[in-house]
């Protein structure tokens, strides 16, 4: 079966909170990217919420649950309390634990798993207990994944950055690939599923999932929400100008 899509809602959340005024629509973005076939809604609310606010969440979790039962939900994040009542609270399918710094611009690296292992375990069992598949955001590192199985996940999240990086050099993209590859084996045979995410694009897209055909689920959300808008332009300023009959 091919991954599934989550789309990630951060970037229309970001270019939402420029003004005071609810447009564009968070939930209504999501709403028309499950419509189109998207087979879940990726939020990551940071502590500043300058992308999605938690205020979002509730709104993000009725409309699956309303209107799109079968789609997924997933949440984030660096485990701290704050954000773990906030995951207990919204129910989510998924969540993902990122090592991110508040005052990161974006997430840049996944766990080390060797050294964090003793602060992600309880926090694992923990949000398992609540119900929520628990994913762990993964540098490529085959060893580390073993680790993550040990931890307790059920999938880690490949960090794809350093792949996404590479859009214009092939052969680094490449050996980036190869590396994510090798993790993704390792991941598998110890009996982890794999997601992946970060600066995937249409373009970089299918030679992963060709090397990952046991890729459960890719979240994507930068590369989409900058398609969206181009191939959204045309007919937007074409309605623009019909509006007052230009
Ligand atoms: C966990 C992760 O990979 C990130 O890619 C993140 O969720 C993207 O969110 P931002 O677009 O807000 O950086
Ligand atoms: N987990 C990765 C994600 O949700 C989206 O990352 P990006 O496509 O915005 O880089």
């Amino acid at each position: 079966m091919p991954a599934k899509l989550s789309v990630n809602l951060n970037a229309i959340a970001m270019l939402r909170n420029r003004r005071d005024l609810p447009w564009p629509s968070v939930t209504g973005l999501g709403r028309l990217a499950l419509s189109a076939g998207a087979h879940g809604l990726t939020v990551h609310p940071r502590p500043d919420e300058r992308h999605t606010r938690h205020s979002d969440l509730p709104e993000i979790r009725a409309l699956i649950d309303d209107e799109f039962p079968k789609a997924e939900f997933n949440i984030e994040g660096y485990p701290s309390e704050d954000f773990l009542a906030l995951v207990e609270r919204h129910q989510p399918e998924q969540v993902t634990l990122v090592p991110d710094d508040p005052a990161q611009a974006t997430s840049d690296h996944g766990w080390n798993f060797a050294t964090d292992a003793a602060f992600l375990t309880p926090i694992v069992k923990r949000l398992k207990k609540a119900g929520v598949r628990v994913s762990l955001f993964s540098d490529s590192d085959p060893d580390g994944a073993r680790i993550a199985r040990d931890i307790g996940a059920d999938r880690i999240e490949l960090y794809t950055g350093p792949y996404g990086s590479c859009h214009s050099d092939s052969a680094e993209a490449a050996k980036e690939l190869e590396r994510l590859g090798k993790t993704a084996d390792a991941a598998l045979a110890s009996g982890l599923q794999v997601n992946a995410g970060h600066d995937l694009t249409v373009n970089n897209l299918p030679a992963l999932a060709k090397r990952m055909p046991a890729l459960a689920e890719v979240s994507i959300g930068h590369g989409l929400t900058a398609d969206a808008l181009e191939y959204g332009m045309a007919g937007t300023v074409g309605r623009f100008l019909r509006a007052c009959g230009w």
